[in-house]
């Protein structure tokens, strides 16, 4: 998959993406990425790539020109669907489901955005989708960017070392993380449920399932809601809360 983000500091993005499963995988050419820096595209000497808003008011906009010719730029360079996409508070929540969604595309064009935004009218002409990672304001849409790229990411085929933990993950099923354990068996005084050392490979998931959905039952019971139960889920969550004091 490959990613084109247009933003004004590009350098950010380098070692922030130069890590861990990311960054093997894109050693590995399992990911591509392209970084442009916005303010290549002010046609003035001093590169000015915002200005005063009309109607008044505190900070700076970013001028529709700049903005619109980056993302000519980067288009022409994107798979015909690949989306460009702007991060903001204004946008549509990020979910597993859209995550998912993203997963499947070709490629991704991400918008970066700084100061108080962006003149509505760049927005209106080469934006097809505007995100929004969390209901909270950050100082710039670079960071919301690496949240979508790394959870798009994830889900690219041979990204991550083994297929296996990205179904597992949270979400993917729609329900919180089991708990994890490693070595040393006994630690602070705290030991590694029984069945984990058992070798009973089904009792194992079936340990784990139960626990994903005792922990999605009390931290995140409007997962449950939206997801639903098989009645197989039904009995063993309620044999959870029995167990674990409802
Ligand atoms: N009007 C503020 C707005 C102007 C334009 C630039 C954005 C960058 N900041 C962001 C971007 C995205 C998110 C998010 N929740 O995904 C939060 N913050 C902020």
């Amino acid at each position: 998959m490959h990613f084109h983000v247009l933003t004004l500091f590009p350098g950010l993005f380098e070692a922030a993406l130069s890590y861990g499963v990311l960054g093997r995988a894109r050693e590995q050419g399992r990911l591509g990425f392209d970084f442009t820096d916005i303010r290549d595209f002010s046609r003035d000497r001093h590169r000015t790539v915002d200005d005063r808003p009309f109607g008044g008011g505190p900070g700076m906009v970013m001028q529709p020109q700049v903005v619109s010719d980056a993302v000519d730029h980067a288009r022409a360079g994107m798979p015909e669907d690949a989306p460009v996409i702007y991060l903001s508070p204004q946008g549509a929540s990020l979910d597993h489901r859209k995550v998912a969604e993203l997963a499947e595309l070709p490629g991704l064009t991400l918008l970066c955005g700084r100061y108080e935004g962006i003149d509505e009218r760049a927005l209106e002409g080469r934006v097809d989708q505007e995100l929004s990672v969390g209901d909270y304001v950050l100082s710039g849409g670079e960071f919301a960017a690496l949240v979508v790229i790394d959870a798009v990411a994830r889900l690219q085929p041979e990204v991550l070392g083994e297929p296996a933990s990205a179904e597992e993950d949270s979400f993917v099923e729609g329900l919180l993380d089991c708990p994890h354990y490693t070595r040393p068996q006994r630690f602070e005084g705290r030991e590694v449920p029984e069945v984990l050392l058992s070798g009973d490979h089904a009792r194992i998931r079936q340990w784990r399932r139960q626990q994903a959905l005792g922990r999605t039952w009390e931290r995140r019971p409007d997962l449950l809601r939206e997801r639903g139960l098989t009645s197989r889920e039904r009995d063993l969550l309620t044999e959870y809360i029995r167990e674990n004091g409802g």
